[in-house]
């Protein structure tokens, strides 16, 4: 490697075998890079070029070349040719990863000597890469494949990784959850979970409410300041929605998700906590939905042996029953972010309006103690009867809508997108529905609102009617739907939140946004050529 001055040696350029052929090879430390270059001229089919950022590296390895490979060209005068394989990150169409590998072959011992220290001296910088993983994994999660996909997907990652591992199979719901209060979180440098959104939730609410018992911290106040989790977690999709893995990486895929570990990639993610009465009920990072998404999740519950179907099922259901609710939903506007839901641009790695919540957080943190002027904002009223109430921290794309709930959301901007489905004909909810899987702006309905917001309150008008004890008895003597209006689809009984694919028990609730609460093991989805829609600060400042 050539010296800089202070002994540093950024670049290492030499040739070295490659198949049949002679390549130059070249190690910039400086820049961050291997590349390979045939140096043939391009009209003898030669200058073929590869490169990759040395974050993307994954291992570097000896390798004994076979029969084959070592009676070719120049190396077959060679009583053992030295060779070594790198095995590196290789970006596949949407969103996909793979783990490629090329295998370089060097003259003598000294010139491959040179190169595994230069390689295993860039790997061992690589400081926010995870040595020490604790990995928690439901076996019955979606298709039930999580452990098949651990085992034959993820672990051999890991280990070429020389990433060590403490697997734990869950034996019942909220095993992981109990489990994260009680082990020694230190050993680790970032915790898995194989299965679906419900199984992120509990590993989410282990790290979260341990993090807060550490620290002192009441959940149960709304109010509360909650302290940052940084231990990252990482999910290995193996459920039946998997809309955290799609919205956060672009793609539900356990091969690309272990290379996201592996290179120790870092996403912030805002969280929702919702409460009830001064009681702390759950933190969201995806959906939570009253009405439509409510009433397919509470239907889909008995339907479990369905499997990821049971949705879709469930979902045509509440669709043909088109139940609505009335209630009132009262929000503080997000006015700290810069964008909005009826952006055309979206969130994609290393996002300016994510960066921005950023820098605003670590500013309120410098300024803590200091008057809070969060409760003299103002509060939104609104009343009305809704078919859907959805609050999505996240785009929540997935698989069944690629686009997802609120295209424009932020992984990481300290806010919500609150979308209220007024009551209309099946038709247009039809009409709104379809357009979560086509190209066509969702938002553009005289019966659908969206907002930005950084809290909101829900009560349902049957409690309200209940705290001012208004002729409840009357009421439920109709039963649970008006038998005076059968066409009307009204619904005097409560629908239930849809908590990131759990339900929850109480209708009335406060929710609160906590911007990059915690963090995973990803990086945004990450612009592509062809995607003109990726936020640039240009794309931000215009729109200002
Ligand atoms: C005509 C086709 C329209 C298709 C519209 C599809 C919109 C799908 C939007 C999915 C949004 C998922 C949000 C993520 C929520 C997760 O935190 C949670 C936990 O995993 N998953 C669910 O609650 C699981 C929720 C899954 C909901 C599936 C709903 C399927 C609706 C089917 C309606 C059919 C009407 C057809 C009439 C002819
Ligand atoms: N060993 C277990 N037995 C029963 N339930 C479990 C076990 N381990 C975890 N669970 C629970 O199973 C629930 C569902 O799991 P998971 O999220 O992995 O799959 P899913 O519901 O099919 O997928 P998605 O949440 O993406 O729709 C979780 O809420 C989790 O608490
Ligand atoms: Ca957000």
């Amino acid at each position: 490697m050539e010296e800089l001055p202070g002994g540093r040696r950024p670049r290492l350029v030499s040739t070295l075998g490659l198949g049949q052929r002679s390549w130059e090879v070249t190690l910039d430390a400086e820049r961050g890079w291997l590349a390979w270059r045939d140096p043939r001229p391009p009209r003898r089919r030669g200058g073929e070029n590869y490169f990759v950022p040395t974050s993307e590296i994954i291992a570097v390895e000896e390798t004994e070349l076979n029969e084959k490979q070592r009676n070719i060209g120049r190396w077959q005068k060679m009583a053992k040719p030295h060779a070594f394989t790198v095995y590196y990150v290789k970006k596949d169409r949407n969103h996909r990863w793979r783990c490629g590998d090329v295998t370089f072959s060097c003259v003598d011992e000294y010139l491959y000597d040179q190169w595994m220290q230069a390689l295993k001296q860039l790997l061992e910088m690589q400081r926010s890469r995870p040595k020490h993983l604790l990995v928690y994994i439901n076996p019955y999660g979606g298709k039930r494949q999580g452990k098949r996909i651990y085992e034959q997907k993820v672990a051999p990652l890991f280990s070429l990784a020389s990433i060590s591992t403490d697997v734990v199979i869950t034996e019942y719901a909220n095993h992981a959850k109990d489990n994260l209060f009680e082990v020694n979180i230190n050993k680790y440098d970032g915790v898995v979970c194989v299965g679906g959104d419900g199984m992120f939730s509990e590993v989410m609410h282990g790290l979260i409410g341990r993090m807060q018992k550490d620290s002192g911290i009441d959940q149960n106040n709304p109010k509360a300041p909650l302290v940052q989790c940084n231990i990252r977690i990482g999910i290995i999709p193996a459920g039946s929605t998997d809309c955290i893995c799609y919205s956060t990486v672009g793609i539900s895929d356990p091969v690309t998700s272990a290379l996201h570990i592996i290179v120790g990639d870092c996403q912030p993610l805002d969280v929702s906590s919702v409460h009830h009465n001064n009681t702390f009920l759950k933190y969201s990072v995806s959906l939570l939905g009253y009405g439509f998404y409510g009433d397919t999740l509470k239907d889909s519950e008995k339907k479990r042996w369905m499997g990821p179907m049971r949705y879709d099922y469930s979902g045509l259901k509440t669709f043909l029953s088109h139940h609505y609710y009335e209630g009132t939903i009262s929000f503080q506007p997000a006015k700290h972010t810069l964008g909005s839901p009826r952006d055309k641009d979206s969130c994609r790695t290393g996002c300016y309006i994510c960066k921005k919540s950023e820098q605003q957080l670590a500013e309120q943190h410098k300024e803590r103690g200091l008057k809070h002027e969060e409760d003299e904002e103002e509060w939104k009223v609104i009343k009305g009867k809704f078919l859907a109430i959805n609050s999505v921290n996240m785009s929540c794309s997935c698989p069944r809508s690629p686009k997802g709930l609120s295209p424009a959301a932020h992984l990481a901007d300290g806010s919500a997108d609150l979308i209220l489905v007024r009551k209309c004909s099946r038709l247009d909810f039809l009409r709104y529905l379809v357009r979560h899987r086509n190209q066509h702006d969702q938002f553009d309905f005289s019966f659908v609102d969206v907002y930005r917001v950084k809290s909101f309150q829900f009560t349902s008008k049957l409690s309200e009617d209940n705290e001012s004890n208004v002729t409840v008895i009357g009421k439920k003597r109709f039963g649970q739907f008006c038998r005076d209006h059968p066409a009307c689809c009204c619904n005097i009984a409560n629908s239930t939140w849809n908590c990131d694919g759990e339900t929850l028990d109480s209708s009335a609730i406060e929710v609160r946004v906590h911007c990059q609460l915690m963090k995973l093991f990803a990086r945004g989805i990450e612009k592509n050529c062809n995607d003109e829609a990726a936020y640039s600060q240009s794309s931000v400042e215009q729109s200002l």
